[in-house]
């Protein structure tokens, strides 16, 4: 459906986006996340064929956006991180005003309006003026003027910035919609919208892609540590006899099931166990555990949050600003596996 290739956007001889690569299937919801001025609204505005690549090439659904212009943009739906809204107008005529815009042909017009006006929850709207409408209900009509040409790819720019938490569930479960029947790039702050609405996560930092995955694959897989929290039949004492000649993995005691740290009235205790490497341990830790005659009740492995990942990712500085050198491979769902090339060093 989309085909990012090689791109780069310069602005000034400063970099705004680097090399990036990736494509998106039909049906995926795709998260793009960064901090600010990763470069997310410089790619979108460049898929949208608002902005001209300084290299590469994009192609929507075997289409250049740079040759075939208009045909492209006819298969785009774009919701800018500020709505394009004209605050005279009504509901009504804005998506009228829209519709011309985006070649709707005439005589589907009145339908195509009725049918937006609905699927967006803006029936009791359709006569007001866009500037008596709240934030959540501007954005709705976004929304509306960004699907109305029925595009198959929707590109989202921040689309619940600035909504109270009862509107962004409203956006949120309006995009989930969206995605049965579209192809939608969202770009987002917001960590937890990723698990919720994406089956894939782009991460971009300082321009370049860092990751391309989906969120839940990279919380199990990614880190360079192995974490596992256990629970077993044992005083403490015990535990750390045996775990303690066991100098890869470091041991904390965590609160059991009657608020206590350390052996409970049941006997037993919770243990959070670190490796100082990916590898998984727990094969090894259920027979040093076993062979010692200590029941395990309970070994489960800790992904790593969202939030944990994210940070990872955009808190270390690239090292190569000069747009001519080299890009870094990002991390890709099916090499999360093997070490990075950092991590390899
Ligand atoms: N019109 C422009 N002229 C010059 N530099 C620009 C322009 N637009 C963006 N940039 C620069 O390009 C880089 C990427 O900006 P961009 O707005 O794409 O980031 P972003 O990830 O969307 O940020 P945010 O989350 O803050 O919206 C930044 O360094 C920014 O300063």
């Amino acid at each position: 459906m989309l085909e990012v290739k090689q791109v780069s956007k310069v602005y000034d001889g400063r970099r705004g986006v680097h090399q990036l690569d990736f494509t998106m299937e039909r049906g995926e919801i795709v998260g793009f996340l960064g901090p600010n001025g990763a470069g997310k609204t410089t790619t979108m505005r460049m898929i949208t064929g608002y902005l001209q690549p300084t290299a590469g090439s994009i192609v929507v659904d075997g289409q250049s956006v740079h040759d075939q212009g208009r045909a492209v943009r006819s298969k785009i739906g774009y919701l800018p991180e500020t709505p394009p809204l004209y605050p005279d107008m009504t509901v009504q005529s804005y998506l009228k005003f829209v519709a011309n815009l985006r070649d709707v042909p005439a005589r589907e017009i009145k339908l195509r309006i009725s049918e937006m006006v609905s699927r967006l929850g803006l029936q009791e709207r359709e006569k007001q003026l866009v500037r008596g409408l709240s934030k959540g209900y501007k954005q709705r009509l976004g929304l509306a003027g960004a699907i109305i040409h029925k595009p198959d790819l929707l590109v989202l720019d921040e689309p619940t910035s600035g909504l109270d938490p009862n509107q962004i569930m409203e956006i949120r479960d309006l995009i989930r919609e969206l995605g049965e029947n579209h192809t939608v790039l969202l770009s987002t702050h917001i960590l937890p919208e990723v698990s919720t609405l994406c089956n894939r996560m782009l991460i971009i930092n300082q321009g370049q892609l860092v990751l391309d995955g989906s969120p839940q694959h990279f919380g199990s897989s990614m880190g360079d540590q192995f974490k596992v929290s256990i629970e077993v039949k044992a005083t403490e004492q015990q535990l750390h006899n045996l775990l303690t000649p066991w100098e890869k993995v470091r041991r904390e005691v965590i609160q059991s099931s009657d608020g206590n740290v350390g052996t409970d009235q049941q006997g037993t205790v919770k243990m959070v166990l670190t490796g100082d490497s990916p590898e998984d341990f727990r094969e090894e830790l259920f027979y040093l555990l076993s062979g010692a005659g200590l029941p395990i009740l309970e070994m489960k492995k800790e992904n790593l949050s969202l939030e944990q990942i994210f940070l990872k990712l955009t808190t270390t500085e690239l090292d190569n600003e000069s747009p001519d050198k080299g890009t870094p491979d990002p991390v890709r769902e099916d090499s999360a596996d093997s070490p990075t090339k950092e991590e390899s060093k």
